[in-house]
């Protein structure tokens, strides 16, 4: 008689599922003790996975590498993440987009903040999707709440600022970019 267990019928191995597992994981526990700057002081993975469902569900984009440079998007800027880790779990497709969404934090934040409008139009096709879903996703935040020891000016100058960097991207993914144009015409006066 066949053994019991041989009968058990195998499942499918769905290697891009448990890819995509694997790589919410990563970002979960790299991000375990980082919280947003909201009143509730939400976990700060809601964003890097909101991120992540923007592009999805908002923007029709369903590149695996795309989605999981979005997952990944802020380990290495905001916790102990290296790039090597990022290749070596995920690859060099991967590490390569998170590279480019990274600001360098040895620089000042002004210095930052002019180079991420610098970067933002050389950028690859890949990198300026995640880049988009981050403004949409931190912009719908400030829209709906001001970041505890923000003042409004701070609020509308990040405004003014994000769509700077917008405006280096025009024609990567209109849904996406309409949604951002609504804040910007909400928030800065023409
Ligand atoms: N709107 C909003 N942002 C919050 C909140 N909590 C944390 N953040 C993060 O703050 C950053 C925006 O604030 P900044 O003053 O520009 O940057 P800072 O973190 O260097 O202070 C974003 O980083 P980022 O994702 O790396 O994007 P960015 O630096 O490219 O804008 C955003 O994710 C929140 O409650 N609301
Ligand atoms: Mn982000």
């Amino acid at each position: 008689m066949e053994d019991r267990k041989s009968m058990v019928p195998k499942l499918p191995t769905n290697e891009n599922l448990t890819d995509l597992i694997k790589c919410y994981n990563f970002a979960a526990i790299k991000h375990k003790n980082q919280r947003r700057k909201d009143l509730e002081a939400t976990p700060y993975i809601n964003h890097p996975i909101g991120v992540a469902n923007i592009l999805t569900e908002e923007g029709g984009i369903y590149d695996l590498d795309v989605i999981k440079a979005a997952v990944l998007h802020d380990t290495v800027e905001d916790t102990d993440t290296t790039f090597e880790e990022i290749e070596e779990n995920f690859g060099p497709k991967v590490r390569s987009i998170v590279a480019e969404v990274t600001d360098d934090k040895n620089l000042s934040k002004m210095e930052r903040k002019k180079q991420q409008i610098e970067h933002a139009k050389r950028s690859s096709f890949e990198a300026k999707l995640v880049k988009l879903g981050d403004k949409l996703y931190n912009l719908r935040d400030l829209d709906c709440q001001t970041p505890v020891g923000w003042t409004e000016e701070r609020v509308e100058e990040y405004f003014i600022w994000a769509k700077q960097v917008i405006d280096q991207m025009r024609g990567t993914n209109l849904a996406l970019e309409a949604k951002l144009d609504e804040l910007f015409s909400k928030h800065i006066l023409e």
